[in-house]
Order: C-alpha cells, then sequence, then structure tokens
C-alpha cells in the first residue's frame, strides 16, 4: 500500500496538488477522475516515487511492488514486442525461464501474441497501451499504476485495455488508474474525484450515483433555442443547473415539476423536441461536486 498524508505539490507558483491525504491499493480498481490539469499526472508520479511532495509524505508499505505505466508510451519503438516483454523481465530481476513462461501467459492475454515480432513502434493506439501493460505487470508486483492508459484510444479498443486492467485485478494486483473518460468510472471499485489539486470523493461509483440531489430533465433537438434558453434557465431558482449535450439541453431541478412546465412551456413556444426525465449520468454525478466547489461551468 501507499499512504499519501497531507500532500502538497507545487510547480514555482503553481499548485498542482492541495492536502491529499489518500492510501493507493487497497481497493480492485481504484479510478482517479478529474479534467485537464485536476493533478492527475502529478499524484500518480508521486505515487510511483517520480516526484518528491513540496509538502507532506508519501510513504510506500515495505514490500508493496509497483508496477507503472506512464501516460506516453514508455517502450522502445524500434524494438519488437517479445524484445521490449523480455527487456522489462530483465529489469525486473526475472529469471530466465519465468521471464519465457510470463511473457507467453501475457502474449496470450493481451492477443499481442501474433504481434510478437512487430516493432512496438508499429502497433495501433490500443495494442502500444497492452504492451506497456504487459510488460509493467510481468513481474506480478503488488500494485499498478496506470496514467490514463484509455486516453486517444478508439472506444472498441478501450473496452479490450479495461478487459486486460480487469484481468491483472483478477490475478491479484490491486490497480489505480486515471482517466478523463467519465463513463469509465463503471469499471472501478471505488472512484477518486481529483479537482484543481483538490480530493473531492473517493466513493464507491454506485454511491455517487444514488445521492444526486437534483432530478434531471432532458430537452432533446434543442440545438436552435439552447443558447437563448441557457441563460434564462440559470436564473430561474428551481433550476440547479442548465448546460448543453451535444443536441440536447440538460437542466437539473429542485423542483421537479415546475421546471417540467417550464421546459414543456418553452418547448411549445420554440423548435424544440421532447422534455423527458433522465437518471443521471457521470457527467452529471461529478460536476454535481465541481459546481458545490466553485466551478461554474459544467463542461470538462
Ligand atoms: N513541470 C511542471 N511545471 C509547471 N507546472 C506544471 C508542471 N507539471 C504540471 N503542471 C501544472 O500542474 C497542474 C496539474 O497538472 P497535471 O499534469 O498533474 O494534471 P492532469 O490532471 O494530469 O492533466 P492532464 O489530463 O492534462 O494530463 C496543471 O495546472 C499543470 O499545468
Amino acid at each position: 500500500m501507499i499512504r499519501m498524508k497531507q500532500v502538497t505539490k507545487r510547480y514555482g507558483n503553481q499548485t498542482a496538488l492541495d492536502g491529499i491525504d489518500l492510501t493507493l491499493g487497497e481497493s480492485g480498481i481504484h479510478g482517479l477522475v478529474g479534467p485537464d490539469g485536476a493533478g492527475k499526472t502529478t499524484l500518480m508520479k508521486l505515487a510511483a516515487g517520480l516526484l518528491k511532495p513540496t509538502r507532506g509524505k508519501v510513504v510506500r508499505e515495505q514490500g508493496t511492488s509497483l508496477g507503472y505505466v506512464p501516460q506516453s508510451f514508455g517502450m522502445y519503438e524500434e524494438m519488437s514486442v517479445a524484445e521490449n516483454l523480455h527487456f522489462y523481465g530483465r529489469l525486473n530481476g526475472l529469471p530466465r525461464r519465468e521471464r519465457q513462461e510470463r511473457m507467453e501467459e501475457l502474449l496470450r492475454w493481451t492477443d499481442l501474441a501474433p504481434f510478437a515480432d512487430r516493432a512496438a513502434g508499429s502497433l495501433s493506439g490500443g495494442m502500444k497501451q497492452k504492451l506497456a501493460i504487459a510488460a509493467a505487470v510481468l513481474h506480478r508486483p503488488h500494485l499498478l499504476l496506470l496514467d490514463e492508459p484509455t486516453n486517444g484510444v478508439d472506444p472498441l479498443s478501450r473496452r479490450e485495455v479495461w478487459e486486460l486492467i480487469c484481468s491483472v485485478m483478477r490475478q491479484g494486483t490491486r490497480v489505480f488508474v486515471s482517466t478523463q473518460y467519465l463513463e469509465e468510472a463503471r469499471h472501478c471499485d471505488r472512484v477518486i474525484l481529483l479537482f484543481r489539486g483538490r480530493l473531492l470523493a473517493d466513493r464507491e461509483p454506485g454511491a455517487y450515483r444514488e445521492d444526486f440531489p437534483y432530478p434531471v430533465w432532458v430537452v432533446r433537438d434543442a440545438s436552435s433555442v439552447r443558447m437563448k434558453w441557457l441563460p434564462r434557465l440559470r436564473e430561474e431558482p428551481a433550476v440547479a443547473q442548465a448546460y448543453s449535450r451535444g443536441t440536447d439541453l440538460v437542466v437539473w431541478s429542485r423542483d421537479a415539476d415546475k421546471v417540467r412546465q417550464l421546459l414543456e412551456g418553452l418547448s411549445r413556444e420554440e423548435q424544440a423536441g421532447k422534455v423527458e426525465a433522465e437518471a443521471p449520468g457521470w457527467e452529471d454525478v461529478f460536476s454535481r461536486y465541481m459546481m458545490e466547489n466553485g466551478k461554474e461551468e459544467t463542461a470538462w
């Protein structure tokens, strides 16, 4: 386990992390979500021991071995998939025989076996991430740190990367993983919400959704009216938040009936689609914390 106690990290005048108290390695998959610049990479690097805190302590429990996959691709691009795995196996002190067995196992798991002789640099984004994860777990670490492993990876490959993360966890490695894709919170046992360097919440994903306090109404096909409606809705006391998502308009209500009537009235007057109730999405549940902590807009 890694314990962070009152950890603050500054770069010059810029406070990237502010008073973080956190234990890593207690949950199967512990997620870290937050918008750009929230401090996710800084937190990962502190956990990996690559950065020192400005204040506070990062303590790695004795005997906790780590695997770490940084945000940028850390494999040798001109070396093949198999050569990279051999190299990282040697680096982690795996004896030859064990290295070979583990490598074959990981090539199967990741579906990279047919590409074993391919240069790592020529792999697709998803395959590169799977290779980087395989290299980081060759030595069966207690805790695997993954910094935005699905960033820029196409949706289908993102699913494969998560399948791999889940199988790593099932084999007994605890995972700490950051993402800016909010819906990926559903794969996690616990999820930390980080915002402007502060830890706003650390809960089970279901808990975020269960106590969302505002009924959500959605106006479909509202692209032609939203610019006009949004300022008006935001002034309405019964409206907790209003934002556009694709062609829809999403409205959180403090008084559900009143807001529905208001929206249906507006919708009749002008060109907009149906008004429908919706369960809060990940964007809603996380935005709520950010709003309560001083962020006006909800865009990620
Ligand atoms: N080496 C550095 N020097 C100065 N400021 C930095 C440095 N690294 C990060 N920062 C700043 O610290 C804050 C947190 O950055 P960090 O990279 O940890 O965030 P992040 O959540 O990982 O963002 P992203 O998703 O964009 O990677 C940002 O405001 C960033 O500009």
